[in-house]
């Protein structure tokens, strides 16, 4: 069988990794071929190929990026559709796609499925908000990152007894705020689940102030203060038609100072979080993802995708793995809102 697999959506680090985990068990196990589609759907669309044999992902795992590069291309436009798509596919020899990426690459998936393609899934984001696989790796790396810039903020805010805002990626969910800043010992956490006033970040500002600490306010990009209806978006749409984030640590800066008096600085880590290598954790789980991804084709069970359960990698329809956001409960938030101030 020929596979043609594609990185589509943000990268993560990891994706590497996965591609590498399908191409050597599918070409040592599974009897099976592979070529990459360059730059997501966009390659899948274009019938732009690459080849990707096993000497083409040696050593890859710990690189971050794609080797395929990635595009926010959707296949149902220009010259895209299944009808079209198919042809392209036949006209290449290839029998079934592996489509590496996040809740819209997994849509777009699911519909191409849904009209006669032969799609398997591997679910990736640094957002972790997936709700049908426990972890999806590039968390861990970004989270990784997240928490030494932080151990880093703090102590220049120690030096000058500053406040120090660290806004950190999370467009509906705050999983990389929460478990980064619980990490670095924050003294808040804002995230898109929680609406949260003014008057209460700076009264937890001023308490860990009040104790000698430099305070540290981590926000996650998606992050709403309660006056206001939106998250903060100040760059635009992107290609898909959705406000670009990114930004609120700097607006909350200011306010924190006015409210609070306590000169207050903001770091906004951006794509500092979703470049680099990845680390062991996410390494190992893309890579059994890969794997298992090989073993799905294998089986023919289009439509679906791997997810990790516990420590064990299982399969997934994409209709259940798109129906949920996983977003951070309450209790885990309270669990962590206990440590503020
Ligand atoms: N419901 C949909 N139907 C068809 N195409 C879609 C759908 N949702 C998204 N897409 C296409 O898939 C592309 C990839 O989705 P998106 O940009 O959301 O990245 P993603 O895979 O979710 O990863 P990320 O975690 O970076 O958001 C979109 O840019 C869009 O072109
Ligand atoms: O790289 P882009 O297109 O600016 O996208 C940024 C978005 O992608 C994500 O990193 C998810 O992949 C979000 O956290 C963020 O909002
Ligand atoms: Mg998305």
């Amino acid at each position: 069988m020929r596979i043609g697999i594609l990185t589509s959506g943000g990268d993560c680090p990891g994706l590497n990794a996965v591609i590498r985990g399908a191409v050597l068990k599918g070409t040592e196990i599974n009897d099976q071929e592979f070529v990459g589609f360059k730059d997501g759907w966009r390659g899948v669309v274009a019938g732009d190929i690459r080849p990707l044999e096993r000497s083409d992902v040696r050593g890859i795992a710990k690189q971050g990026g794609t080797i395929l590069g990635t595009s926010r291309t959707n296949p149902f436009e220009g010259n895209g559709g299944p009808e079209r798509i198919q042809e392209t596919l036949d006209r290449l020899g290839i029998d079934a796609i592996i489509a590496i990426g996040g809740e819209g690459t997994l849509a777009a998936a699911k519909r191409l499925t849904d009209a006669g393609l032969k799609i398997v899934g591997v679910p990736k984001t640094v957002d972790n908000d997936l709700d049908a696989t426990d972890y999806t790796f590039g968390f861990d790396t970004a989270v990784e990152i997240a928490t030494e810039a932080m151990d880093r903020l703090r102590t220049t805010g120690d030096s000058h007894s500053r406040c120090m805002v660290a806004e950190v990626m999370g467009r509906h969910v705050g999983w990389i705020a929460l478990h980064s800043g619980m990490a670095a010992g924050a003294h808040a956490i804002l995230i898109p689940e929680q609406k949260t006033s003014m008057e209460q970040v700076a009264e937890w500002v001023r308490s860990a102030a009040d104790r000698g600490r430099a305070p540290l306010v981590v926000v996650a990009e998606g992050f709403t203060p309660d006056h206001a209806d939106d998250a903060h978006s100040e760059r635009g749409l992107d290609a898909f038609g959705r406000p670009r984030l990114g930004g609120i640590g700097e607006r909350l800066a200011p306010m924190i100072e006015e409210i609070t008096g306590i000169e207050t600085r903001a770091t906004t880590l951006g794509h500092i979080q979703r470049g680099g290598v990845p680390t062991a954790y996410d390494r190992v789980l893309a890579t059994r993802l890969g794997m298992a991804a090989s073993d799905i084709v294998q089986e023919g069970a289009w439509g679906r995708m791997v997810a990790l359960r516990g420590t064990e990698i299982e399969t997934v329809g994409f209709e259940e793995a798109l129906g949920k956001l996983k977003t951070v409960p309450q209790h885990r938030y309270d669990e962590a809102a206990m440590l503020f101030g």
